[in-house]
């Protein structure tokens, strides 16, 4: 049975369900054993606020043995907290942990054309504030856990003295939270269109980085780019949060009105009503005393309780947009013998200009051992028609076919595998990543000198000594790796673009050729006019269509022939 890919990750699907009640599984014992200790430390703490008030009223001969009851319990809130504190400690990391890997696994899983409409600046905020947010959350609980049995113990206590004031408390509480209900949705409102500021800014600090040659030599450009637009995000961000967390300040001192205004009625009115003993009033006022720290505590941990949940939301909302693609898993391919194009079509909608660039209904077919050229002009979609033919998008109508059989969805994975590819805008990892090391250095240091790149960049372990070259260098870097991984299919998106004239007759005369003896497919796109008889074939696009194919031997080298 070949493996089927696309769940979330450590096998569990977890597309159908909240990441919070994922992670809640995942870690559930330690969890109870976590929550089951501060409970017990934030009632012990409730215990030994009565037996104070005991100790108050009861005659000395008794003392001992309160005190003794009073040291047990003490030592029970030590243990309970050092046992809570670490568990939680341990859960936050590890929720963070298991977190970032499953986003991980998503991104790498997501179909190629979704990861480009969404770019990586969500993710990346996503990956680093939302998941430190999380964790600030799990730390908080053991607190949080214990203030609250600390304060559910005072009131069993308060109903234990009178079961009138904790119906009166009971009734208190839910006035209060009415209250507060509707300003924290107000400031979680806040909260969430702050996040989604930041991803703005995230794109931004890219730009800062990516745009500085730019800006340095363009001081108004900087200007406007700093003072106008990363400004403007930065003060937005600002308004919104101080707005949200203003309104908290708001909900915790309404919190804590409602917590005095409770205190006030009950000693200085309800005791008009329901006369107590001087013990039973002690009790009250010790209570109260001791229900404050706990109140205050919960009160100011309200916006890391919000902040958590908007974070869940949007791990929720990026897990759901990410869809897997439903792939099994692939193995190397070894060879094919023709990949057919029969009426494929890919359309991108442009939103500013409220158009689409439609490419295709495209016929085409690709044998191995093969030069084919593809040409045409800038923005004529020979770029989107690689990513078509790789399988990096899947086709908006038509079908691929590989030696017959259609690519669908499941086989797309196994089918890019055939598939070796310099894009124009190719990305270079430091290290020859999944490839076999038996003799790969050997390989690596022949090619290198090939590509007269063995002055600047050695490679140890399948690891380059450096990356750090100018682009022509980096290309042909990329080409040593697309070398290396031995595929059946090459493309090459304007690899010669930035080339010497000299390597750009090796890559045209020698390497292609040398690529078409060993059997491959090779696709160039190229605008290297001076070249193109050289090719098998050549195929034309203009405006998404293929307007004109035949053989490269029908393209005049009389260019060639006259400029050398
Ligand atoms: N990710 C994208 N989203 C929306 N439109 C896109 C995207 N990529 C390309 N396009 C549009 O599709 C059209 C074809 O682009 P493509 O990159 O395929 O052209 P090309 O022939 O490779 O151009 P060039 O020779 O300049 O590299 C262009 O008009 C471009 O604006």
């Amino acid at each position: 049975m070949p493996e089927r890919r696309g769940c979330g990750g450590f096998g569990i699907d977890t597309s159908n369900m909240s990441l919070i009640f994922y992670l809640i599984r995942h870690s559930r014992n330690t969890l109870l054993v976590a929550i089951a200790t501060s409970i017990i430390s934030g009632l012990s703490s409730a215990g030994l606020v009565a037996l104070i008030n005991q100790a108050l009223g009861v005659p000395m001969q008794r003392l001992a043995e309160l005190g003794l009851r009073f040291l047990g319990l003490s030592v029970l809130v030590l243990i309970t907290r050092a046992i809570s504190s670490t568990l939680f400690m341990r859960l936050g990391q590890s929720a963070k942990a298991t977190l970032r890997m499953d986003i991980i696994r998503r991104i790498g899983d997501a179909p190629y054309q979704q990861l480009e409409k969404q770019g990586g600046a969500r993710a990346l905020s996503i990956l680093t504030d939302d998941l430190d947010t999380i964790v600030v959350f799990f730390v908080s609980l053991p607190n949080l856990a214990m203030q609250g049995a600390v304060i559910t113990g005072c009131l069993i206590y308060l109903g234990y003295l009178s079961w009138q004031i904790l119906l009166f408390a009971v009734a208190t509480v839910l006035i209060g939270s009415l209250g507060f209900h509707l300003v924290n949705s107000r400031a979680e409102f806040h909260l969430r269109s702050s996040r989604r500021r930041e991803d703005e800014l995230v794109k931004h600090f890219r730009a800062l980085f990516d745009g500085a040659k730019e800006l340095k030599l363009h001081r108004r450009r900087k200007s406007a780019f700093i003072d106008g637009t990363l400004a403007t995000n930065v003060e937005a961000v600002r308004v919104q949060r101080t707005r949200g967390y203003v309104l908290y300040a708001a909900a915790a001192s309404w919190g804590s009105f409602i917590f005095f205004a409770f205190i006030g009625c009950v000693l200085f009115v309800l005791t008009q009503f329901f006369p107590v003993s001087n013990h039973v009033m002690s009790g009250y006022a010790v209570i109260f005393l001791y229900m404050i720290m706990p109140i205050e505590g919960l009160l100011s941990a309200l916006p890391t309780i919000s902040s958590a949940k908007v974070a869940i939301e949007r791990i929720d909302a990026m897990h759901a947009e990410l869809r897997p693609e439903q792939t099994l898993a692939a193995n190397d391919a070894v060879s094919f013998e023709r990949i057919v194009l029969g009426r494929v079509t890919h359309r991108y909608y442009r939103e500013k200009e409220d158009g689409v660039f439609t490419l295709g209904p495209i016929d085409l077919s690709f044998a191995a051992g093969e030069i084919v050229f593809l040409i045409g002009g800038n923005g004529s979609g020979k770029t989107t028609l690689a990513k078509l033919i790789t399988g990096l998008y899947a086709p908006d109508s038509g079908r691929v076919l590989l030696d017959g059989q259609t690519v669908d969805e499941r086989a797309r994975e196994a089918y890019r595998q055939h598939f070796s590819v310099v894009f124009s805008d190719f990305f270079l990892f430091d290290s020859l990543l999944g490839m076999k090391l038996d003799g790969l250095d050997r390989e690596a240091k022949a090619l290198l000198e090939a590509l007269h790149l063995d002055h600047k960049v050695k490679i140890e372990n399948g690891v380059f000594s450096t990356t750090e070259l100018s682009q022509g260098q980096r290309k042909r870097l990329a080409l040593l790796v697309a070398y290396l991984e031995d595929r059946p299919f090459y493309l090459f998106d304007e690899w010669a673009a930035d080339q010497d004239p000299l390597f750009k007759e090796t890559f045209y005369r020698s390497l292609l050729p040398e690529l078409k003896k060993k059997g491959k497919a090779v696709l160039v796109i190229s605008h290297d006019d001076r070249y193109f008889y050289l090719a098998d074939r050549y195929v034309k696009l203009e405006y998404g269509q293929l307007v004109e194919q035949g053989a490269g031997a029908d393209l005049s080298p009389s260019h060639v022939q006259s400029s050398s």
